[in-house]
């Protein structure tokens, strides 16, 4: 039995939900005052480890809420907490009463971890958890929705990773959720597999879901999220809408040096004293050596051309450019102190250049 089974089922040995509670929290729409979660000094420890220390969070009606952190910040605890599968200590509401006494049927979980009851199909599985509910859609779209339709009579266990990893999507939503928790949807799924779990999770919150996504794919979480909470060590460090947190936090826009291995220090000092001539000390753009080569900070685009110049200058033979804007995996990186590590793919925002095309070609 996984998570979302567990869910309903702790509810069921509990007694009868509190549903005239949680009815009176009203819908999850766009227009309800009341925040969806509330967490309150969560705190949580299994034995001597804390894996929740105080967290304080807040979930609006609609929102894709990002949850973000290192391994054994905590993520999954909180979902735990917040869907009543684990106890923890503090004032948790979800939908305005605890977490225990909420409507299952207005909850869907997506758990880390998914152990189908036994040996069944695609839509029988997805057809089982639709029975645990009072209400459930029909199987066939739910499974349109997660691009299964075509593997829906394949056994769950010869499905590759990504497919399961789909059909536990589908089992989560097949309740038509007002709340849904997905904690790592995208993990092992394929470019396209993610491209369609995304637009599905922009289609429900479209429709007024709230969206609760814990994701090490900082990509995903800044494209998907309305606000993300960095949780650390079992607390949020910091908490905003991605572009709010990246000028808050993400650093300057930069241009990766790709050499031939980092950078030694008379290259940094000749590269440094070739960007500052003529520029104040204080306006100069700083220069550090990494592991690919070195780093020149605070790069605008229409500056690409002058730091080449500096390079040549300095004598700096590159094998590559690459320009890149802060995201919110710089965010992530500062915030949990984790070492710098220049982006070298092409992305949002940045550009991959070569030394025939110095200024950036026409980008
Ligand atoms: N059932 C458990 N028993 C003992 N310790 C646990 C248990 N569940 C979690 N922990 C510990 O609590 C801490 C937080 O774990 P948690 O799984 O919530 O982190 P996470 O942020 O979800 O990590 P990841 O990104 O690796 O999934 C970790 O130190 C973990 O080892």
């Amino acid at each position: 039995m996984n998570e979302t089974a567990a869910a309903s089922a702790s509810a069921a040995e509990d007694g009868e939900p509190d549903r005239g509670a949680a009815d009176s929290a009203g819908p999850a729409d766009a227009t309800d005052p009341d925040p969806v979660v509330v967490g309150e000094g969560v705190r949580k420890s299994y034995g001597e480890v804390v894996a929740l220390d105080g967290v304080e969070i807040r979930v609006e009606p609609g929102e894709v809420f990002g949850l973000i952190g290192p391994n054994g910040a905590g993520k999954t605890t909180l979902v735990r907490a917040l869907t009543g599968t684990t106890e923890a200590e503090g004032d948790l509401r979800v939908f305005g009463v605890p977490p225990r006494e909420v409507d299952p049927q207005r909850i869907g979980l997506l758990p880390q971890s998914f152990d189908p009851p036994e040996r069944l199909t695609a839509v029988e599985l997805v057809d089982y958890y639709g029975g645990l509910y009072d209400a459930a859609r029909d199987t066939d779209p739910v499974l349109r929705d997660v691009g299964m339709a075509d593997d829906a009579d394949a056994w769950y266990e010869t499905l590759s990773g990504g497919q399961q990893r789909r059909t536990c999507v589908a089992t989560a939503i097949v309740n038509d959720p007002d709340l849904l928790f997905l904690d790592e949807p995208t993990t092992g799924i394929d470019p396209a597999g993610r491209r369609s779990i995304h637009r599905l999770i922009e289609r429900l919150a479209g429709d007024g879901t709230t969206v609760f996504l814990t994701s090490h794919a900082m990509d995903e979480v800044e494209r998907l999220a309305d606000r993300v909470a960095l949780l650390r060590d079992g607390a949020v460090v910091a908490v905003g809408a991605p572009d709010e947190l990246i000028a808050e936090h993400g650093g300057e826009p930069s241009l990766a040096v790709a050499l031939d291995g980092p950078a030694d220090e008379a290259a940094v000092e000749a590269v440094q004293e070739a960007l500052s001539d003529g520029a104040a000390e204080e306006d100069a753009p700083g220069v550090e050596s990494t592991p690919e080569g070195l780093r020149i900070g605070g790069v605008r685009p229409e500056e690409i051309g002058d730091a080449v110049d500096a390079l040549d200058a300095a004598g700096v033979a590159f094998e590559s450019l690459a320009w890149s804007e802060p995201s919110l995996e710089d965010v992530y990186l500062r915030l949990t102190g984790e070492e710098y590590s220049p982006r070298s793919e092409a992305g949002s925002g940045s550009g991959t250049f070569d030394e025939t095309a110095p200024d950036g070609g026409d980008r």
